[in-house]
């Protein structure tokens, strides 16, 4: 076991964490949350729908089936009942995959208080609407303030303690202006914060799931690149590249393009982009070394949110008229049936741009087709 640098540090202000948090959902973000609200000293409920799972939360703090070996600490009680974990929570965060939101959401209105600030710590744009997480889950939850926490955050590192940081977001009101202590991003963020955990805040929700969502699609990029067998200089040019495409597309919502320089952006695209601990990259990999798409994880099921980000995000990008070339790659192989070496290389001999984008210059001298076709032989 690692022991975090910080054990023994005090936090300034604790008293102003909540005391009871409820958290929605046992997979493997949801099981690390919950472990590292109640590492702070917070009261923490988790529900999920497997009594397997909640079982041997209550009787071995363990989620094996999520979280393999890493021990829970054993104040975190785990339901099956939902009505049982909101009762008497504070705060509650939404941690199930980003297409449950909206369903979720919805029977967390029914037991949740009725001014309860709900964080979503879902990453993806919802398929159709092209709605954020927040907007998703702000359709379904009255009047209570929603809001989410995004980050470079592997689950299992989380919960096992590495020194780990996130941004909680929440629109900022008026009042929380006048008194910033009681606004429900920087509670939840005190909540959160201990000797391996650190949040930070922002009223900025565009910025900070826009984040969540495109790096989803660019590690798949990384991924396909690294199977095929190319190495750093090929994953940088796409992290870099594709940062861009997410600071065009947070800018064109209205987020800021600070957001996209900070943890939920560039910190989350480059631990993805990095590790095929992330499913999005493994995918990816496995793709890029020819492996179909049904023999991807040995045929299990694993979900894999950059496969319909792909579409919602470049539906979204196309629909305010920006472009996303790396995303729309993906898009073409993951779902129209486009050649992933010939997919890439076309993307690779796209036209000269300028760096940064807002120059809008472009010098018309595309490749020719045989210098496409050749470029397309070498990835495939
Ligand atoms: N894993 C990570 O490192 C991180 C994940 N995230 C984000 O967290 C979200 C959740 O991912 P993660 O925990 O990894 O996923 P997992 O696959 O580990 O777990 C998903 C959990 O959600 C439950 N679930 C799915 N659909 C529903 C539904 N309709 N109703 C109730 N429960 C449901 C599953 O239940 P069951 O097991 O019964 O199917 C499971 O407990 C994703 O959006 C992901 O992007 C964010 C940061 C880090
Ligand atoms: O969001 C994550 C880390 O911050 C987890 O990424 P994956 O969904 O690609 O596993």
């Amino acid at each position: 076991m690692i022991h975090a640098p910080l054990a023994g540090t005090s936090y300034p202000n604790s008293s102003r964490r909540y005391e009871k948090v409820a958290v929605i959902g046992a997979g493997s973000w949801g099981t690390a949350l919950a472990a590292t609200l109640a590492k702070s000293g917070v009261e923490t409920r988790i529900w999920g729908r497997d009594q397997i799972v909640i079982d041997e939360i209550n009787a071995g703090s363990m989620n094996s089936r999520h979280l393999p070996d890493v021990l829970l600490p054993s104040s975190l009680t785990g339901h099956t009942d939902m009505s049982q974990v909101l009762d008497g929570a504070e705060a509650a965060l939404i941690v199930v995959p980003s297409p449950s939101i909206r369903d979720v959401a919805r029977i967390v209105s029914h037991f949740a208080g009725p001014q309860i600030p709900v964080a979503i710590c879902a990453k993806g744009i919802e398929s159709g609407t092209g709605l954020l997480m927040t907007q998703v889950a702000d359709e379904e939850l009255d009047t209570r303030p929603v809001g989410c926490v995004s980050g470079p955050t592997f689950a299992r590192e989380t919960a096992l303690g590495h020194p780990t940081a996130a941004t909680v977001a929440f629109p900022f009101s008026h009042l929380d202006r006048l008194k910033p202590g009681e606004s429900p991003a920087v509670r939840l963020a005190m909540s959160l914060t201990n000797e391996s955990f650190r949040a930070y805040v922002s009223d900025d929700l565009v910025g900070v799931e826009i984040g969540g969502a495109v790096k989803n699609v660019i590690a798949v990029a990384c991924g396909m690149m690294t199977g095929a067998g190319f190495a750093e200089n090929t994953r940088a040019a796409l992290i870099t590249r594709g940062l861009d495409e997410m600071k065009a597309l947070a800018e064109a919502l209205g987020g800021r393009r600070e957001t996209v320089t900070g943890l939920s952006g560039i910190g989350d695209l480059s631990l993805t982009c990095s590790s095929p601990t992330s499913r999005n990259m493994a995918l990816g990999q496995q793709l890029g070394q020819g492996i179909e798409r049904e023999k991807c994880f040995d045929g299990m099921p694993v979900v894999v949110e950059g496969e319909a980000n792909a579409v919602s995000v470049t539906d979204l990008a196309r629909r305010v008229g920006i472009t996303m070339p790396i995303c729309e790659t993906v898009r073409s192989i993951l779902h129209d049936g486009a050649e992933l070496g010939g997919a890439f290389a076309e993307l690779w001999a796209r036209p000269i741009e300028a760096e940064p984008r807002a120059m809008d210059v472009a010098f018309m001298h595309p490749a020719s087709d045989e210098d496409i076709a050749s470029l397309a032989e070498r990835i495939s």
